[in-house]
């Protein structure tokens, strides 16, 4: 852990969850066009779900919230990615802010598998560059575990190693590794989809207690899913050679329930993608 002065003390308590709007976001892999304009605003405090057939550039549009696009050789964008009114991607704007606001859950769990569970937790600190004492890491440890709904489970062996988990508990462990570093929103790219059916439901509880705590976007290729954990629903489709784009957003009920567009109602209901 580093202890220099100039890094940021750990913050002792969950900051608040962070409104994110995208605005015109195009994004290009070289001069493939993947995405064309496309604005959504992520309310604070809710969770938006992210549906669509595989390729219509979910995650690309996810990697785009979190500054994590510019990062593939050849990936280009434009457009603009407020968050709470800021656009991330502003002439000055740091690449650390962003990702230390808006942290990221992968579609396989990722713990680092050798390092102890209670390591794994701090370990995001380190990576930001936050400084904190051993007491203030037990707290946070605690904290993190509990708020991602492990704590009871992994409470009695914590210099266990990540990776002796089952792979439902390692998902948990890198959300509360996500949570350590008191991000504002939670990218999440299909969380649930290496899990078994129990691991999966325990996984959305979890991230529907977090909900209020931080704001969540989630990546789900299964519609029961985005039904059960979302409140805000967006559906992607990228038709026959061009560039993915937001057929509909609205209210999860809406979407699921009333769909404005045909397209919308035949992908909910299960009649392509
Ligand atoms: N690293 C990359 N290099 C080049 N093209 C890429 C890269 N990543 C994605 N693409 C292309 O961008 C488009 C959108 O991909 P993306 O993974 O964002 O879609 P998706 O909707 O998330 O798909 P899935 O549901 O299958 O994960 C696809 O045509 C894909 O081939």
């Amino acid at each position: 852990m580093t202890t220099a002065t100039t890094a940021p003390a750990a913050p002792a308590s969950p900051a608040s969850p962070a409104s994110l709007d995208a605005r015109a976001v195009s994004a290009w892999f070289g001069t493939h066009k993947v995405l064309e304009r496309v604005t959504l605003n992520m309310p604070a405090g809710q969770v938006t779900a992210l549906i669509g057939p595989s390729g219509c550039g979910k995650s690309t549009f996810l990697r785009i919230l979190n500054r994590m696009h510019e990062l593939i050789p050849a990936a280009q964008l434009a457009g603009e990615v407020l968050f709470e009114g800021e656009d991330i991607y502003a002439p000055g704007r740091r690449l650390t802010d962003a990702r230390r606001h808006i942290g990221m859950v992968f579609q396989k769990p990722n713990p680092f598998p050798a390092m102890s569970i209670y390591d794994n937790v701090v370990a995001g600190l380190r990576l930001t560059g936050v400084r904190a004492n051993r007491q203030t890491k037990d707290d946070l440890v605690q904290e993190c575990l509990s708020r991602a709904g492990l704590w009871k489970e992994v409470r009695d062996r914590l210099r266990q190693p990540g990776g002796a988990l089952s792979g439902g508990q390692q998902q948990r462990l890198c959300i509360a590794r996500a949570l350590a570093v008191r991000p504002r929103v939670l990218l999440m790219d299909e969380p649930c989809s290496a899990l078994d059916p129990t691991s999966t439901r325990r996984v959305e509880e979890t991230i529907q207690e977090l909900a209020s705590e931080v704001t969540v976007v989630i990546v789900t290729h299964n519609m029961q899913q985005a039904a059960r954990v979302s409140q805000q629903c967006a559906f992607f489709l990228a038709e026959q050679g061009t560039p993915g784009g937001i057929v509909e957003h609205g209210p999860t009920t809406d979407i699921f329930g009333a769909p404005k567009d045909d397209r919308t109602a035949d992908y909910v209901a299960g009649r392509f993608g």
